[in-house]
């Protein structure tokens, strides 16, 4: 007699009853999960048990279970949409859309996209392992064939969106897990609407700050601890969004006197006057100075002195700097590097100040002090050190070659169209951290003016206060 089996991947095969076993459990055990992380599921659950008992006691009827359900489901999705998205509603989106759309097509869509493989023996197609579905993006994992990489998949992103009918698919790798990659597929622009900044802690500074929502709805945080940042964008591309994201974020460790910034902003002040209050030293020039790119230059020269006398501090001891309130993390904020970089017009100066970020952009890091700068052009005559930024950040740019300027060669070609953002989505952009193949395309806090000046407020009455108690 022979044998069901059903094929996993293109090297094993397992028993159909194994497979079908162990697919059962695992739904079982995320529908449960879920349901514990869901209230109203779990209330939805005893409501329907004490019903059931109820019935069985008065006199079961079988008919009256049907109502029963639908009532308490109503009253699920009515009293706590959210929870009954989460835990039905998007498992059912996503068994009608893998089983409608993607599985139905799978085979003939990698076949057109020259992912199959075909030799003597068989025919060897890449395993849809599952689709997970949310309101705009289906999140399509799949397991690779033998040699196969990202980059296959990332060259014919265009054809697979194409054929499953996304505006645009995205590649991403998933961790842990060298031979599978996810494909998202937009189905709708899942970053139109605006994104309120979160509350943050003090906590948040190892862990990454959050800054920017990505494209399966979950925030992306932006480690600062041990990394320069580069924002690029053209005028308009909200750079400042990024900027503010970070510094209102830092707030709470700068309070508590984990972070300090010195602020450098070259357009008078324009940029960054709103957060002072957040700021130890602010650097700005003024229609009254000869030569305000002397002050940036020194304010520069004392983060090099800063950086120096760490390095003889932890020489020996550590090779990462932790922040303490002795040794807090050193954040200089520079509005546009090209105003210190390309457009000084006094060589000494121009040089002096050149000197002084290309150390701290190669020796800062490790001893906690750290270079957020954006600029408008990321070309190498305004930007000569843009390679010495671990975290790139590239908002609406003009051009494609900018691209590859900004988050390195190959960026474009694994999906990073920074070029085609519109301009009706300002703090839209991909963000690429050294270490990490591929790039993510977030949406960036709003922060509006009253919130940074709010924030500059708080810390000004929380510092104010622990003198009081000194
Ligand atoms: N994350 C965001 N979400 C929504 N709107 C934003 C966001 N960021 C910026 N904007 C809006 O876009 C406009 C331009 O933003 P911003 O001034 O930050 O751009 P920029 O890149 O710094 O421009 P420039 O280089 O000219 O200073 C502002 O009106 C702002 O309200």
């Amino acid at each position: 007699m022979r044998r069901l089996v059903v094929r996993i991947g293109p090297i094993r095969r397992e028993p159909a009853w194994l497979v079908v076993t162990l697919a059962v459990c695992r739904v079982v055990s995320r529908g449960a999960r879920r349901l514990a992380r869901a209230p109203f599921g779990v209330l939805a659950v005893v409501a329907l048990a004490g019903w059931a008992v109820l019935l069985t006691v008065y006199g079961w009827r079988w008919w009256q279970l049907g109502p029963t359900v639908v009532v308490v489901l109503l009253g699920w999705r009515w009293l706590w949409p959210s929870g009954f998205g989460r835990v039905l509603g998007l498992p059912l989106r996503s068994v009608r859309r893998g089983g409608r759309i993607y599985r139905r097509q799978w085979s003939s869509a990698m076949d057109a996209s020259g992912l199959v493989r075909v030799t003597e023996q068989a025919r060897q197609v890449p395993r849809l392992v599952r689709v997970r579905s949310s309101r705009s993006v289906d999140r399509v994992t799949v397991e690779m064939l033998p040699g196969q990489v990202l980059d296959d998949f990332a060259g014919v992103a265009d054809r697979l969106a194409q054929t499953f009918g996304a505006l645009d698919c995205r590649v991403h790798s998933v961790p842990r897990r060298p031979h599978r990659l996810e494909l998202w597929m937009l189905i709708k622009e899942p970053l139109e609407q605006i994104v309120e900044p979160f509350p943050t802690t003090v906590d948040d500074l190892t862990r990454g700050i959050p800054v920017a929502r990505s494209e399966d709805g979950q925030v992306h945080r932006l480690v600062i601890v041990g990394s320069h940042v580069l924002v690029v964008g053209a005028t308009g591309s909200g750079k400042g969004s990024v900027v503010w994201s970070l510094l209102v974020g830092l707030r709470p460790a700068i309070t508590a006197g984990l972070v300090r910034v010195w602020a450098i902003d070259p357009k008078g002040g324009m940029e960054l006057s709103l957060g002072v209050g957040l700021f130890d030293r602010f650097c700005h020039g003024d229609a009254t100075s000869a030569s305000y790119e002397e002050a940036f230059a020194v304010l520069l020269d004392d983060a090099v002195t800063v950086m120096r006398q760490r390095q003889d501090l932890l020489r020996g001891v550590t090779r990462l700097h932790e922040p303490s309130v002795d040794e807090p993390l050193l954040i200089i904020v520079i509005d546009e590097l090209a105003a210190l970089s390309g457009w000084v017009a006094d060589r000494t100066l121009k040089k002096r100040i050149e000197t002084a970020l290309g150390l701290l952009l190669s020796q800062g890091r490790a001893v906690g002090v750290v270079v957020l700068g954006a600029v408008q052009d990321p070309r190498k005559e305004v930007l000569p050190m843009r390679d010495l930024f671990p975290t790139r950040i590239a908002l609406r740019v003009s051009e494609a070659e900018q691209v590859g300027l900004v988050l390195g060669q190959g960026a474009r070609a694994r999906g990073a169209f920074a070029d085609r953002i519109p301009e009706r989505l300002p703090g839209v952009g991909y963000v690429v951290v050294d270490g990490i193949a591929e790039p993510r395309r977030v949406r960036f806090f709003y922060v509006t003016d009253d919130r940074i000046v709010e924030a500059g407020r708080q810390h000004a009455a929380s510092v104010d206060a622990s003198e009081v108690a000194a």
